[in-house]
């Protein structure tokens, strides 16, 4: 088995269990603030306190409430990669929050984390936000959160235990390690793997499970002094993995993707995060409101909420309400959106300047598009485009709820650009993914993707992130930039995209997201290589960022000239060749459709995707208008 990524020292830091089912609850669990020592969500199965949490069931398809995610392309229900309303989870177990029959975009989106662990994330990190006018006032803010938290001398006795718990159980695990590295390994404390499959598939009693993976993680981290004869590493993990499936529920094939994107205990931590619904959040709608206004607003109606972290000045996390937060009076008048933390991400990165052409490629239900109409304070415009008709019902719905009144909605497959109208300031690619990092929303995630799936979404998506990367003008004075971002926790879906839109447009280059927290993409993945500049990339994990997975990159483009021939083999370090050239830049159709150069320019002929991308055509012309195609007959079929 090929070796893990390359992860930070410390990355993989167990931490105590803090999360329940409860965690959405102040006195439990901390705000969205990354997770450092607080809040983290725990590795359970360490402790020996696993505590299974059903999994709900799938939310039902609702057009008004369709949130904001993943998800298949431009084909119906009976394609591979099926397009799925994800909405708010209403009334989940746990949570004391109803959201009520409107509620609107949530979005499988997801979360971030500090990259050193307990160093409090930022705070100004986006010139933008200030431009929300939330400055001022941040001590009447204060007064307002500190007022409405009748728990925070509690929570002040609670921060002091909790430090004197957590230094205690850092002692006793310091000599505990010191004990292990002096005593002689007892031959009982090795871990025997069960000989035979038979045996291993009859027990399926999910205590002995959970037993055999805590047993087998502490072999796995000390290997050398516990493992069994000359047992290997792999068939310990082989175990594991089968163990894993059982206890969490997934099928293999995802089981082994995720699982080695981290230490083995870590992957512990992210299968139990899963388990565990995100805190509700809601995005302030600063074209109606400020935050203050709409705190104390839902305070009066006797809502527990506080701000989601020092990241951001415009969201709320809400601990519980009296009332369903998707159908206030605040709610219906459009000043605010009920929106995952994680899902701010991708337009902070994108920073959108006033004045701005912003193109949102797969926009619905319009989180992310409202949000930057928000921060363009209504001026510019947005084109909001999603393949799926349907969705863009919630998306102009929201857009009028909202205020927003400097958008254009549009329903494209998102691979006719920079067809349909080029020449943006800056282009959001919020892609369709599996959702994988969603699953505490979505457990169907768990067992209904394929290798196939995986295949197609990734291939959709470097078709897509293509055309983005070309319907932006690197001439723009202000802007020329790309956010690429999806709520999947994959690789396959993450840098491989990314570093193959480095490779096919040498004309781009990454740049940091400007997120001053999340883990960095990886720049090795067991036997993929991937560009140094890879490591830009941002990733957001439930467990440590106490929101959904989620995956930021943002890229800048430095010509609007592409080299004719997209040799795989390009030195990214040459891209200077490719130099902007500002007369050019000024070329490109605005509005139009592409000249004959621009389609040249545009095309994606690479010999090896010639086959995925016919398939990929096949499924949608029979998807979406019934055609089937034979076969192409390869050189020498008869
Ligand atoms: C992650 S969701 C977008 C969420 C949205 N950005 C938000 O914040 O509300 C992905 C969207 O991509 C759309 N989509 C799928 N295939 C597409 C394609 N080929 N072109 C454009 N949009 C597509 C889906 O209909 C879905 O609405």
């Amino acid at each position: 088995m090929a070796g893990r990524p390359a992860t930070k020292k410390g990355a993989a830091k167990s931490s105590p269990a803090v999360s329940s089912q409860k965690n959405n609850k102040r006195k439990v669990s901390a705000s969205t603030e990354p997770l450092s020592k607080k809040a983290k969500v725990g590795a359970k199965i360490g402790n020996g306190k696993l505590n299974k949490v059903v999994p709900k069931s799938a939310e039902e398809d609702s057009e008004e409430d369709d949130e904001s995610w993943a998800y298949g392309a431009v084909s119906d229900s009976d394609s591979d990669i099926e397009e799925r309303d994800d909405e708010f989870v209403s009334a989940e177990e746990g949570s004391d929050i109803e959201v009520g029959a409107l509620d609107d975009d949530f979005l499988g989106d997801e979360f971030a984390e500090s990259d050193d662990e307990g160093k409090a994330p930022g705070t100004a990190m986006f010139g933008s936000d200030d431009d929300e006018g939330e400055d001022e006032g941040e001590e009447d803010e204060e007064d307002i959160f500190a007022s409405n938290s009748e728990d925070s001398d509690d929570d002040d006795d609670m921060e002091t235990k909790s430090r004197k718990l957590d230094a205690a159980a850092k002692l006793e695990a310091e000599e505990a390690e010191a004990e292990l590295q002096t005593n002689i390994m007892l031959e009982s404390d090795k871990y025997v793997l069960p000989e035979d499959n038979h045996e291993i598939l009859q027990s399926t009693d999910l205590q002995v499970v959970q037993a055999r993976i805590q047993e087998i993680v502490r072999v796995l981290n000390n290997f050398r002094e516990m493992r069994e004869g000359d047992r290997s590493r792999n068939d310990y993990i082989a175990q594991l993995l089968k163990d894993l499936c059982l206890y969490y529920g997934y099928n293999e094939y995802l089981m082994e993707k995720l699982f080695y994107i981290f230490p083995v205990s870590e992957a512990i931590e992210f299968f139990e995060a899963n388990e565990v619904p995100r805190p509700v959040t809601i995005r302030t709608n600063t074209l109606k409101t400020r935050r203050r206004e709409l705190a104390q607003a839902l305070i009066n109606r006797g809502v527990n909420l506080d701000p989601i972290g020092k990241w951001s000045k415009v969201g709320l996390q809400v601990f519980d309400s009296p009332v369903p937060i998707g159908a206030t009076p605040e709610y219906l008048a459009g000043h605010y959106m009920l929106q995952a933390a994680s899902s701010f991400l991708p337009v902070m990165a994108l920073a959108p300047q006033e004045h701005e052409r912003v193109l949102d490629m797969a926009s619905a239900p319009g989180g992310k598009s409202t949000y930057i109409a928000a921060l363009l304070k209504n001026t510019g415009m947005v084109f909001a485009n999603d393949a799926n008709k349907d969705r863009t019902k919630s998306l102009v719905a929201n857009i009028h709820r909202l205020g927003v009144k400097n958008a254009v909605v549009c329903n494209y497959d998102g691979r006719e650009f920079p067809g349909v109208i080029g020449g943006f300031d800056r282009v959001l690619l919020d892609a369709p993914c599996s959702g994988t990092g969603v699953i505490s929303k979505d457990a169907s995630v768990k067992t209904n993707k394929s290798e196939q799936d995986f295949q197609m979404l990734s291939q959709l998506q470097k078709e897509l992130v293509l055309s983005a990367i070309d319907s932006v003008d690197a001439g723009s004075k202000t802007g020329g930039y790309i956010v690429y971002s999806t709520c999947s926790v994959t690789v396959d879906e993450n840098e491989d995209v990314v570093n193959y839109a480095l490779r096919k447009r040498p004309n781009v280059k990454l740049v940091s997201t400007g997120l001053d927290f999340g883990k960095e993409g990886f720049t090795r993945y067991r036997e993929k290589v991937f560009h140094p500049s890879v490591s830009l990339t941002r990733r957001y994990y439930p467990h440590m960022h106490n929101m959904d997975g989620f995956y930021v990159a943002k890229f800048k483009k430095i010509s609007n000239k592409i080299p004719k021939k997209m040799d795989d083999n390009v030195d990214l370090d040459e891209e200077e060749e490719f130099a902007p050239s500002a007369n050019k830049a000024g070329k490109r159709t605005r509005g139009g459709k592409k000249t004959e150069e621009e389609l040249e320019k545009v095309s994606f002929n690479a010999d090896e995707d010639e086959e995925l991308i016919r398939a990929s055509q096949a499924k949608l012309l029979h998807t979406q208008k019934g055609i089937k195609l034979r076969p192409k007959k390869s050189e020498g079929t008869k």
